[in-house]
C-alpha cells in the first residue's frame, strides 16, 4: 500500500533523513520506533508532502505521491494525527468530527455519527464536551477520530500515547486496534513507548539518527532487550 524507497529529507541544509526505505502492506499495523530526534515526525511529514525537500521515491496504492500537494494525499486516503493534536478547543467532540466529516465529503463518503460512535464509544459520551475540556489522552482519541472519519486506508500516529495518563493508555490501543482489526486501515505509529507499540502491530522500523538500523517482525523485535537499550536507552 505504501512503499518508501531511498528516501532523503532535509531542512534547508540539514540533512535529516538517509536513504529510507518502509513498506506497509494494505491493513497492516507498522512501527517506528526510535529516541527524541531520531526523524520519526520528519518520516511523517515526508509521506505527507509537510518537508520542505524530499528526495526519493514514495507510491501509495501503487501512485506515485511525492510530487503531489498534502491535501490531494489526505484525498487519495492517507490520514495524519500530529503530535500536537489539531482539534478545535472551543467546538464540542461533535462539532470537530462534523467538521472532519464535511472536509472529505466532496471525494468520498465519510462515516456517519453514529459508525464514529460505534467505534469510539469513549466520544459518543464526550460528544457534547469542547476540545478545551477533554484531557489529552480523549484529545488524543479525538483527534484521531477526526482523521478516520474520511475513511482513509493509511493512518499516520505520530507518538500517540506521549504525555497521556497511563489509565487512558489502554483506551487508546483499544481504539487503534480496533482501527487495525476492525475498520481494516492500515498503520503507521511512531512511538518510543515499546510495549504499547509491538502488541499493536506486526513489523517494527526501528529509526536511529535518520536511518533505519533495524527492521523485522514484531515478535522477533520484542525479546532484544540489547536493541531497546541500545537505540531507545530503556530495558523494558
Ligand atoms: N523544523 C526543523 N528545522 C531543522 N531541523 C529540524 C526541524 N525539526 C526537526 N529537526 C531535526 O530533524 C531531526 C529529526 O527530528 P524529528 O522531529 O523527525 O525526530 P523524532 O524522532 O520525531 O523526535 P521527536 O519525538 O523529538 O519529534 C532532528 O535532528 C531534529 O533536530
Amino acid at each position: 500500500m505504501l512503499r518508501i524507497e531511498k528516501l532523503n529529507s532535509y531542512y534547508g541544509t540539514s540533512h535529516v533523513l538517509h536513504n529510507l526505505s518502509i513498506m506497509i502492506k494494505e491493513g497492516q499495523g507498522v512501527a517506528l520506533i526510535g529516541r527524541n530526534g531520531a526523524g520519526k515526525s520528519s518520516t511523517m511529514k515526508s509521506i505527507m508532502g509537510l518537508m520542505p525537500r524530499v528526495d526519493g521515491d514514495i507510491t501509495f496504492a501503487e501512485n506515485p505521491i511525492n510530487k503531489e500537494k498534502t491535501h490531494k494525499r489526505v484525498r487519495m486516503g492517507i490520514g495524519y494525527v500530529p503530535e500536537d493534536r489539531r482539534i478545535y478547543k472551543d467546538l464540542t467532540v461533535e462539532e470537530n468530527i462534523t467538521i472532519a466529516a464535511n472536509a472529505i465529503k466532496k471525494v468520498r463518503k465519510p462515516l456517519e455519527l453514529n459508525e464514529v460512535w460505534e467505534n469510539f464509544p469513549l466520544l459518543k459520551d464526550l460528544r457534547k464536551r469542547k476540545g478545551s475540556e477533554l484531557s489529552g489522552g480523549e484529545q488524543q482519541i479525538l483527534s484521531i477520530a477526526r482523521s478516520v472519519v474520511g475513511r482513509p486506508k493509511l493512518i499516520l500516529l505520530d507518538e500517540p500515547t506521549e504525555g497521556i495518563a497511563p489509565i487512558i493508555v489502554q483506551n487508546l490501543k483499544e481504539v487503534i486496534k480496533n482501527m487495525i482489526d476492525q475498520m481494516e486501515v492500515a498503520v503507521l505509529l511512531a512511538e518510543q513507548n515499546i510495549k504499547f507499540t509491538i502488541d499493536l502491530t506486526d513489523y517494527v522500523y526501528v529509526i536511529d539518527n535518520g536511518q533505519i538500523v533495524y527492521s523485522g517482525s514484531s515478535e522477533e523485535f520484542k525479546n532484544r532487550e540489547d536493541l531497546h537499550h541500545k537505540f531507545l536507552g530503556v530495558s523494558s
